[in-house]
Formats: C-alpha cells, structure tokens, sequence
C-alpha cells in the first residue's frame, strides 16, 4: 500500500466549552440536512427558533463539566488514536477530521492530496454503525470535497464494522476488566435516532419498524438500518462475553426534540431496572468509538444520578476504545485492506 495516507473521521465537538463556540458548533451539526432531515426553511426555523436560544447555554455546562485541560474529550482521545496508529503503520500518513468542526474534513483531505507522496487516502469513519446522520452525511461531504477541489486521486471509505469480529474482540478486551467484578446487569446504551431516520433509510420503506423483532431477522435491508446494526453488536458481544439473557438490555440515549425516536429510553431504562432490583450496573455505549459528551456526561454523570435516585447503589461506565491497544491493532490491521473492500468516493 505504498502511498496510501490514512483518515480517520470523528463527529467533532466545539472548539471550547463557551456558549459561543457550542452555538457555532450546534449550528453547523443541526444544519446539516442528513442530522435534521427537513426542508431547509423549516430546518433554518426549528435550529434558530428552539435551539440555539436556550441549548448552547445548557450544552455549554455540560461540555464544561467533561472538558480536558487539552480540549474536548473527543477530539483529544481521536487525536491520540491518530498517534497510536501513525506509529503501528507503514502509511505515509495518518491524520484525523472532524465532520462538524476542526479540522475540518476539506483542509485534512485538501493537505493530502497535495503531497506528492500521496498516491491515495483510506477514510475510516469511526462509527461501527451506519446512519444518516454519521457515516451517510460523511460520505455525502467527501463527494462534494472531490468534486469542488477537483481531487484526482483515489479516496476510499472503510466500511461499517458493527459486527466485525475484531472490533467486537476489541470491545471484549476493554470490557472484560468490568466483567469480572461484579455486578448486577449490563445496559448497552447507544446513541438514538429518529424512528423517521430508520424508515427513510430503509430501501423497501415498509420492513423496518414494521413488526416488533423486524430489525432481528436478517435482511438486505439492513446494510442500512442502524437499528439492526446496534442489535447484531450487542449480540456478537454477549454470546463473545457469555453474558446470560437476562442480564443485559439495549437502550437508546441522547434524544433531541419532540419527534419519537429509538425506545427504549435510557433514561427511563436506568429507572426501570432500580425498579427492579438491579443494584450495580455496568453500562457501555459501543456507538461510540471516543468517550465524549453523551458518555462522559450523559452516561456517568446524569446517568448516575438518575440510576441512583431510583435507587440503584452504582452505575459504572466502561470506557469506550479510545486508543486502548486492542483497538489500535484492530486499525492497524484494516490500513492495508484491498479497495475490493472498501468503497470509492464518486468522482
Ligand atoms: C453514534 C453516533 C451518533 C449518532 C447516530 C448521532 C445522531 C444524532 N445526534 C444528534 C444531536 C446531537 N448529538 C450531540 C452530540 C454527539 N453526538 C454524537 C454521535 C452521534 N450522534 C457524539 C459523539 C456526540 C458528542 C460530541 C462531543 O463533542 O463530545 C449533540 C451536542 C451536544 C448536545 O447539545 O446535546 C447534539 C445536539 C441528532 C439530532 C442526531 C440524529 C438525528
Ligand atoms: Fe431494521
Ligand atoms: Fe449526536
């Protein structure tokens, strides 16, 4: 793969925890079209009209709670994977961007394709699951950079690895540490999205969402159905783990706005297994490749304080890959994988 750089793609974060860096950051996300798949007037009204008054303020708190003397969580665990991998590979290159945010997707790609060096770029999302909201509207930029900045070398995209052998051992390694204490039950929390996102992502539009285990069984439809993707993690990771029935669940976090999104709610979750019984839990969010705002805050800090005045004794937050060794080496082996196997961006 001589030639080859490397770039991996995170969500982004603002550029600091102040209310004006939140609401430039909430604008760009909540504007793009794959997150708040509107028309655009109606999109424009909903962001400015009741949005960005009251959450950059709230958001901002948040993110100022989690917040790293280095910078976001996010950013500065993304930037050490980067490191990690730069150092396990032969490629010419390894960088990182961020869809919303810097460094922006168009500067990274812009900088390699200018280096002679570079004879092709290998785009690794770092999201296991797809959605319209992350890989889709990922992909949709790196066809727009292409074609705006004239970009005549090959960019491939890595595909999702939801239910890749090596990235559930990955997520095996880190947990097992958790696993062998004690607890009660395990809460796999993903991030949520609408139930009107699964519906225009299914290609038949009829078979997601249509019964109640629809996204169980298996289907063509479901290269795109984030909702079958989060299941077949979790089950791949239990039956790797040898976790019993009834000691773990699936729940979806970080619901914005009135639409339905993904049930179960964790928060109603967290609230509904105090009620029934579960002491110690353990919750992992394997939607996320970096811990960020939805683990670090969502999960370990409201979560707890919701699992606990329900009753719950302890809610433990097993770390996401970050740059953890299991998860480096899982990159470093896909750096090398034949363009058979990935996709190229459209021209
Ligand atoms: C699994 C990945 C993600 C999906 C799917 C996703 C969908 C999605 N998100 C929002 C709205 C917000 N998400 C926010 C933060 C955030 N989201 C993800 C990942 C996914 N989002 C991450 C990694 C983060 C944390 C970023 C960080 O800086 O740490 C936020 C901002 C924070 C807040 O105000 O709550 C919003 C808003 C929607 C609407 C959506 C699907 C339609
Ligand atoms: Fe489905
Ligand atoms: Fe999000």
């Amino acid at each position: 793969m001589e030639g080859r750089a490397v770039l991996l793609v995170n969500l982004g974060s603002p550029d600091s925890p102040s209310v004006t860096d939140v609401r430039r950051y909430l604008n760009q996300f909540l504007m793009d079209k794959y997150v708040i798949d509107l028309p655009y007037l109606l999109r424009r009204l909903i962001v400015s009209g009741f949005v960005l008054p009251h959450r950059p303020k709230q958001s901002a708190e948040a993110y100022a709670s989690i917040w790293w003397p280095e910078g976001s969580p996010l950013k500065v665990l993304t930037g050490r994977l980067t490191e990690q991998l730069a150092n396990k590979t032969h490629a010419v290159c390894v960088r990182y961007a961020m869809r919303y945010g810097s460094p922006s997707i168009e500067q990274e790609l812009v900088n390699l394709a200018s280096r002679v060096d570079v004879t092709e770029v290998l785009v690794i999302p770092l999201y296991p699951h797809y959605a319209m909201s992350t890989v889709k509207t990922c992909v949709v930029e790196l066809e727009r950079i292409v074609r705006d900045q004239e970009i005549r070398l090959p960019v491939y995209v890595h595909p999702v690895f939801y239910e890749d052998d090596a990235y559930i051992d990955a997520l095996y390694k880190v947990a097992k540490p958790f696993l062998q204490a004690s607890y009660d039950h395990l809460l796999f929390s993903y991030h949520g999205v609408p139930e009107r996102h699964i519906r225009k992502d299914d290609p038949t539009g009829t078979y997601c969402l249509s019964s109640a285990d629809c996204c169980q069984q298996n289907s063509a439809v479901h290269s795109t159905c984030y909702r079958a993707q989060v299941f077949k993690t979790t089950e791949a990771f239990v039956a790797k783990a040898g976790i019993e029935k009834n000691k773990y669940s699936v729940a979806f976090q970080s619901r914005l706005g009135k639409a339905k999104w993904l049930e179960p709610y964790t928060s109603k979750q967290l609230v509904s297994l105090a009620d029934q019984g579960v002491k110690k839990l353990l919750v992992m969010c394997p939607a996320f490749v970096s811990d960020c705002l939805e683990t670090l805050e969502e999960i370990a800090i409201q979560g707890e304080e919701i699992f606990k005045a329900a009753g719950g004794e302890s809610l433990t937050l097993i770390p996401c890959l970050n740059d953890h060794d299991a998860w480096t080496d899982v990159l470093a082996s896909w750096w090398q994988k034949s363009p058979a196997k990935l996709s190229r961006v459209k021209v």
